[in-house]
């Protein structure tokens, strides 16, 4: 069974140094990157015997949408950077796994073409520029293109400062472009986010989104429960528990260790989704026993595409599924409504009273 760990080491042997910097590295010190992969190795699990559970179900129901496993792909930038088909190979390999694929903003491929590769909706995550009328035209060709939910990205007033890149000069390759933006400068990353993004976004933006779009909005960077509040106030669909994978503040908590404060906030009034260190269908399961409705996984996605394209990405999330599986069977848990805090040893409860 390919593991998260395999298409790591085989991405490393066929990509450029610089490129593999930008995708493994994270703001400062890089403590967030490793805090969310230490939170989910700390975790034990509590099995019961005898539960009856029989065959497991992973299927979960998110947005009005049947999901087969509770299994997403993280927005991530420049697909292309990776594999010429870039998105348009992700979408068809998540899509043979049953998974949804969230598309960045800055997708090397037009969002048509994505959508046309996968018979799951795609979301689009969102990021909002200093010049709306750019944004506007970002969410109403996704829309055109079938494009079902909106990810605002919440937590990259700019990008945080990533020291590999700094080193390295990164710059992206040749060809490398975002695909659904008027022509630009886009070759830094790091500069591009210092003179677009727009830093002194608030709550209102949700406001100004609904009278743009119907589309429902997740709202992704969430790590305290007062701002799950807040974004469930301003009319957000969802809360997506993210510290952008540690690639924004490298003091951010691990994702798993807030999880449940902010699950408990939110008290079933929307979904919750959670990344940031996911690898292991035991993952999956001890972010929804700590209030998780689905999980996303990241750079375990571009590794695989990488190494095996879309043939690649499907491969890898059927076996995290499959682990899911697994360790339901194992722990006793029939369904993912079943898998209850009290099946996980080794995190902190909710401690945030509002
Ligand atoms: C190379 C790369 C590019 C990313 N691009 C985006 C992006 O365009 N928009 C966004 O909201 N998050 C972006 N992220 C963050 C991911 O959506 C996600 O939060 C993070 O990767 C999850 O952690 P994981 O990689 O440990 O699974 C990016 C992450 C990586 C590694
Ligand atoms: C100017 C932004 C380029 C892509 C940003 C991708 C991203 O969010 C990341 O973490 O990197």
């Amino acid at each position: 069974m390919p593991t998260a760990l395999a298409y790591q080491a085989a991405a490393h042997e066929v990509m450029d140094r610089h490129l593999w910097d930008f995708v493994e590295g994270g703001a400062g010190d890089e403590r967030a990157v490793l805090a969310n992969v230490h939170a989910f190795d700390a975790v034990r699990l509590r099995p019961r015997v005898l539960t009856g559970c029989g065959e497991p179900s992973t299927k979960t129901r998110i947005l009005g949408r049947h999901w087969r496993t509770p299994i997403a792909v993280a927005p991530m930038a420049y697909h292309t950077a990776f594999d010429d088909g870039g998105e348009v190979s992700t979408a068809s390999g998540a899509d043979r796994a049953g998974c949804p694929l969230v598309v960045s903003t800055f997708a090397g491929r037009r969002f048509a073409d994505i959508a046309a590769a996968t018979t799951i909706a795609p979301w689009l995550q969102l990021y909002c520029f200093k010049d709306r009328s750019v944004t506007r035209h970002v969410i109403e060709t996704a829309e055109a293109a079938g494009f079902e939910v909106l990810v605002l990205t919440v937590d990259t007033p700019r990008l945080g400062r990533r020291l590999r890149d700094e080193r390295n000069g990164f710059r992206l390759p040749d060809g490398v472009l975002p695909a659904n933006l008027p022509p630009g400068d886009f070759s830094s990353p790091s500069e591009h986010s210092r003179t677009a993004f727009d830093p002194g976004l608030d709550w209102t933006v949700l406001d100004w989104l609904r009278s743009i779009t119907a589309l429902p909005v997740l709202v992704k960077g969430v790590l305290a429960a007062e701002d799950a509040e807040l974004a469930i106030k301003a009319g957000a669909a969802g809360v997506i528990v993210s510290n952008h994978g540690g690639r924004q503040l490298d003091r951010a908590p691990a994702t798993l260790d807030v999880l449940a404060e902010i699950a408990a906030a939110v008290d079933g009034r929307c979904p919750v989704l959670l990344d940031g260190g996911v690898r292991r269908g035991s993952d999956v399961l001890a972010a929804a026993a700590l209030g998780a409705d689905a999980v996303l996984i990241g750079r375990p996605v571009l590794h695989a595409l990488a190494a095996e394209g879309s043939e690649g990405v499907a491969r890898l999330l059927v076996a995290v599924a499959e682990e899911l599986a697994d360790t339901m069977v194992l722990t006793g848990t029939a369904s993912l409504s079943d898998a209850r805090p009290e099946l996980v040893i080794g995190r902190r409860q909710p401690t945030v009273e509002l």
